[in-house]
């Protein structure tokens, strides 16, 4: 007999339309997800921290010996592209807002990433208003006008771009959807809110339902994921092996299990990304309390040809090509600029350098983060492929990385500047003092930023503080020193605020930068800490003191049913 999952309770606000997304038989389908699913999360992210810590104690990051087959049978391939992804030479990002959704739709790239996670700050209202966007753009009926300019925005492109969905990470909560008192995980509310209101639908217009996975540390998380997509496949009737999803390689563990997770995703798998930004922010985290070696220079000095990068992508594209799945590229931070032709010029430029880099290499297409980048990143990759959809015909075997070559310990040249340091801690506060107010990309400098940059920043400045790394210029840094640059950064920040609100933003950006770059133990990801104190609804929000329990990313472990798994 098969135990029937409680129904979750909603405790965040019910904005208008919000009923149409949070139906009863949508949370029910949730509920099933969450009992098959949720117990096996909360054992896979506590492996993470387990095994985080051997390589803090000095363990050597490898190749897995108990898979060694899996990399070693040439037999296997993943399933061909499925329809609306074989040519994938553009993708443009962005979280789905009405404009956003819109401006991308019409951008003319093959794909566009409606994304819940590095460029969303997950408030209720964002979580379910992307949702809604998303099921109103499948329907053909998402139109939007711009109060301000009183300008009207309609889908009007003729093909627009195949859409995937990439849900938020293992790692976080929803807590305003929960089950005895206890959140459900948000990968598995972003996914199956989507899925359940939309599958039948994409397949209708020809498509299908797609998703990137962000943040995946283990073959093992890619398990896990495509037992919940065979799980909600067979709840809804949709054929197996319809859902096809890219794994973002965007971890250093994750970079060493790519075959594993080719294979454990084989009949859903539609590629590898590589994710740039939380990839540079994974090798900091995966070595903070190595020191020596492993500490990294300034952010600005780790570029894409600096060894680690260097061996991590091609190590992507062979891959990829090896078992037939497309190797889809990263992301330029450069975005053009309305008001400055130069900073517009340079853009180009940069991004049509790193397009070509990365199509020369064999991926067969890649991310920009802005429309006025989407005829660069086309051309790029045009020039190579001409008439071809892709190049998973290039196959390349003159590449062979070892694990050194994936940590390249010491190997990135630059260096540890004060100007970085200031720049971590600028370009952090700023970008956290959008986050709080629920906006999770902001242009920056002419850089676009999101949730990964200060992931990047904060933990580097940990590092830096943890051994007490040496400047450049002489100074060690230390706490008296960070807290003087912030001091100063907050002072500039509330000088600009205009009202009451922009200045609760700063000193809440602070907070949160402090919290998850100063503390004697690093915290593996400045998100949980930042939602549960800042973005959830003000009458869950707590103001006091913070207990473990409340960061916990599995909070409570919830009883396995693995048998309920296709009730
Ligand atoms: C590390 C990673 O995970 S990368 C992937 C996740 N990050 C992202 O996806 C970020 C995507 N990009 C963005 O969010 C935006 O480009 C920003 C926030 C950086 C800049 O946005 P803006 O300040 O609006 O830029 P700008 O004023 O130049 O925009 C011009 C127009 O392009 C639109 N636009 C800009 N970026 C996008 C986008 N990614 N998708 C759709 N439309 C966009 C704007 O809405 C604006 O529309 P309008 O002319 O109708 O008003
Ligand atoms: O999500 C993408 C990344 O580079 O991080
Ligand atoms: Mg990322």
């Amino acid at each position: 007999m098969f135990s029937t999952p409680k129904a979750p309770r909603i405790k965040g606000t019910m904005h208008p339309r919000f009923d149409e997304i949070l139906t009863p038989e949508a949370l029910a389908f949730l509920a099933k997800l969450d009992g098959a699913h949720a117990g096996r999360r909360a054992e896979l992210l506590a492996a993470r921290r387990e095994r985080s810590k051997r390589v803090w104690a000095g363990e050597k990051v490898d190749f897995l010996a108990d898979t060694r087959s899996v990399r070693e049978d040439k037999s296997w391939k993943v399933a061909p592209p499925a329809p609306g992804l074989v040519d994938r030479r553009c993708e443009i990002t962005g979280p789905p807002t009405p404009k956003m959704s819109i401006n991308a739709l019409n951008s003319g790239a093959k794909v566009w990433m409606a994304d819940f996670e590095d460029s969303l700050a997950p408030s209720w209202r964002n979580v379910i208003d992307g949702q809604l966007n998303l099921r109103d753009a499948i329907r053909g009926h998402l139109e939007f006008t711009d109060e301000a300019s009183g300008k009207e925005y309609r889908v009007t492109a003729e093909t627009p771009p195949t859409i995937v969905v990439r849900p938020r990470g293992w790692r976080l909560c929803e807590k305003h959807i929960t089950i005895d008192g206890r959140p459900l995980p948000a990968a598995l509310v972003d996914f199956g809110l989507f899925f359940f209101h939309n599958a039948q639908q994409l397949i209708d217009n020809g498509a299908g339902p797609y998703f990137y996975l962000p943040k995946l540390e283990s073959h093992l998380e890619a398990r896990l994921w495509n037992d919940v997509f065979t799980q909600a496949q067979a709840l809804l009737g949709i054929p197996q092996g319809t859902i096809r999803a890219t794994v973002l390689i965007e971890t250093l563990p994750a970079a060493f299990e790519m075959e594993e997770i080719l294979y454990e995703l084989r009949d859903h798998s539609s590629g590898l990304n590589a994710g740039r930004w939380d990839y540079i922010f994974s090798y900091i985290k995966t070595f903070a309390y190595n020191g020596g070696d492993y500490v990294l220079p300034d952010r600005s000095s780790i570029t894409m040809t600096t060894p680690m990068m260097r061996a991590y992508t091609e190590l992507l594209v062979s891959t990829c090509h090896r078992r037939g799945a497309h190797a889809i590229g990263g992301m330029a931070a450069f975005v053009p600029s309305r008001a400055d032709q130069s900073v517009t010029e340079q853009a180009l430029a940069k991004v049509k350098a790193d397009k070509e880099r990365e199509a020369a290499d064999g991926f067969d297409g890649s991310w920009v983060a802005h429309p006025g980048l989407v005829a660069t990143c086309t051309q790029a990759f045009d020039a190579v492929l001409g008439d071809r959809p892709n190049q998973l015909d290039k196959q390349r075997d003159d590449v062979h990385v070892t694990a050194a070559d994936l940590i390249a310990a010491g190997a990135t040249p630059g260096k540890v500047t004060l100007e970085g340091l200031k720049t971590n801690i600028s370009v952090s506060l700023r970008y956290l003092a959008a986050w709080v107010n629920e906006q999770g990309a902001v242009a920056i400098d002419n850089l676009m930023e999101d949730a990964a940059t200060v992931e990047i920043s904060r933990t580097q400045i940990w590092q830096w503080l943890h051994h007490k790394v040496r400047l450049s210029e002489g100074l060690v840094v230390t706490p008296d020193l960070v807290n003087e640059l912030v001091k100063h950064e907050v002072d500039a920040l509330h000088a600009q605020a205009t009202d009451e609100r922009s200045h609760r933003h700063v000193d809440e950006a602070r907070d949160v930068f402090v919290e998850s770059a100063m503390g004697e133990d690093l915290p593996a990801f400045f998100t949980p800490y930042a939602y549960v104190r800042y973005l959830i609804d003000r009458p869950l929000q707590l103001r006091g003191p913070i207990s473990k329990d409340d960061l916990r990313m599995s909070e409570k472990v919830p009883p396995r049913e693995p048998q309920a798994a296709h009730n």
